[in-house]
């Protein structure tokens, strides 16, 4: 438990985050198909990248940390047979990501998990996997994880995938394809959600010399004969990390500029500071990182399929704002970590905030906050973003807080710099 002190230190606070999560797990698949040897600088070292690296070094990738970049030694996309089962734990990127590359294997390869793991939906990769040639299956009948997946078989073609779930099956495929006999085209059926990281992806493959081609996010295409090329590359930091430390910004009426993260990047995320200009403060882009400035807050009403990693955090700082913050087609947060909005709601509620989850939206009314217990379902968004609420709220105690280690190692010292 972690009873967090309210207020902020300094008028003005600076702070410097680790590597991305997402660009972490996709420059490691990326280097580990790659044929050779690449450095990569800036990598998130948190608990589900680790787990990323470990399941490439299962596959056969050399992956060698020097403390400032890892080596990876890629395989060419020829991957070893794994006779034991991949473990994954929590981490969906992992799960969904490397279900698609275990195509590339030979013979069988399980990927397996925690018991929420096998309550977050993949039955729809497995569908367009299956036919893209490969047989893979949900080890049980309940449209989750442990998965079997066979290799050496991916002819790929055409194939529809449903993304309505989750963008990572989309992604998936992709990563995937330049390896597939025929090269592989993807239709997307029914709404992508999370778009942006699906633009992630397209950054590392293109950055890694694969071309994938697209109609406005509709039908994907990636010829075969291509490959992914080793070399020298950088990750960025994590842009959906940053949310809580604009977020403290918004919530206390100080400034807290996030190095290194900025307008620029592909990161959807990055997006939550013009949520956070809409409600009242003032934003300043900078070459070198962004700042906020909170002001007085009011409430917005948002689509946030495109960012649902920081919905969290927006529900933290509606809980602050007057009047009622309608946050919109987030259906898909139900199958995250923990259950997103009825999670968040509850825990709001404990703290005498009006919210409600409805199927596909939260809405938030903002008023006193109380101080409480707050549980945090093994889900490190559910930590760092109350945490802020702690900033405003004396007796905010923060239940297991180390489950921030799946994201952010770090999380609680680069908190305590605020104070
Ligand atoms: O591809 C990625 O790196 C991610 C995609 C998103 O998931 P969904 O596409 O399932 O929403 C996001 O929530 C997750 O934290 C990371
Ligand atoms: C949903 C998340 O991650 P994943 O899907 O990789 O478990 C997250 O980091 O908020």
């Amino acid at each position: 438990m972690r009873e967090i002190t309210p207020g902020m230190g300094r008028d003005m606070q600076t702070v410097t985050l680790p590597g991305s999560k997402s660009y972490s797990h996709r420059l490691l698949i990326a280097a580990a198909l790659a044929d050779g040897e690449s450095r990569i600088t800036g990598l998130l070292r948190s608990e589900d990248t680790l787990l990323t690296r470990d399941a490439l070094r299962a596959f056969g990738a050399v992956i060698e940390d020097d403390g400032e970049a890892m080596v990876v030694t890629g395989t060419g996309g020829r991957l070893k047979a794994c006779a034991e089962p991949i473990y994954l734990a929590n981490s969906g990127t992992s799960m969904r990501l490397l279900t698609g590359i275990a195509a590339l294997g030979q013979g069988e390869t399980v990927l397996t998990g925690t018991q929420r793991m096998s309550e977050r939906p993949i039955e729809d990769l497995l569908v367009a996997m299956r036919e893209a040639g490969v047989p893979a299956e949900c080890v049980n009948p309940t449209n989750c994880p442990p998965v079997k997946v066979t290799g050496g078989l991916l002819k790929g073609g055409k194939v529809t995938l449903d993304c309505r779930i989750s963008s990572q099956f989309l992604s998936s495929l992709l990563l995937a394809g330049p390896y597939a006999e025929e090269g592989i085209a993807v239709t997307v059926a029914g709404e992508l959600v999370s778009k942006p990281y699906v633009e992630i992806t397209l950054d590392i493959m293109e950055r890694f010399g694969i071309e994938v081609t697209h109609e406005n996010f509709k039908t994907f295409r990636v010829a075969a004969n291509q490959s992914y090329k080793p070399g020298a590359y950088h990750c960025e930091p994590d842009g959906s990390n940053a949310s809580y430390f604009w977020a403290a910004a918004a919530v206390t009426g100080k400034s807290v500029k996030v190095m290194n993260v900025t307008r620029k990047s592909r990161q959807g995320d990055v997006g939550f500071v013009n949520v956070l200009e809409q409600m009242g403060c003032t934003v300043l882009h900078e070459e070198d990182g962004t700042t906020v400035t909170g002001g007085d807050l009011s409430a917005v009403t948002v689509d946030m399929s495109l960012m649902p990693d920081v919905v969290p955090t927006l529900a933290v700082v509606a809980a602050h704002a007057k009047g009622t913050t309608v946050i919109e087609n987030v259906a898909h947060l139900r199958e995250k970590e923990c259950d997103r909005l009825g999670c968040v709601a509850t825990e709001l509620r404990k703290m005498g905030i009006d919210a409600v989850a409805r199927e596909s939206s939260l809405e938030i009314t903002g008023g006193a906050l109380s101080g409480s217990e707050v549980e945090t379902y093994d889900d490190h968004r559910m930590a760092m973003s109350f945490s802020i609420a702690g900033l405003t709220t004396p007796g905010v105690r923060i239940l297991d807080p180390g489950c921030v280690k799946k994201s952010f190692p770090n999380y609680w010292d680069v908190f305590d710099t605020l104070q």
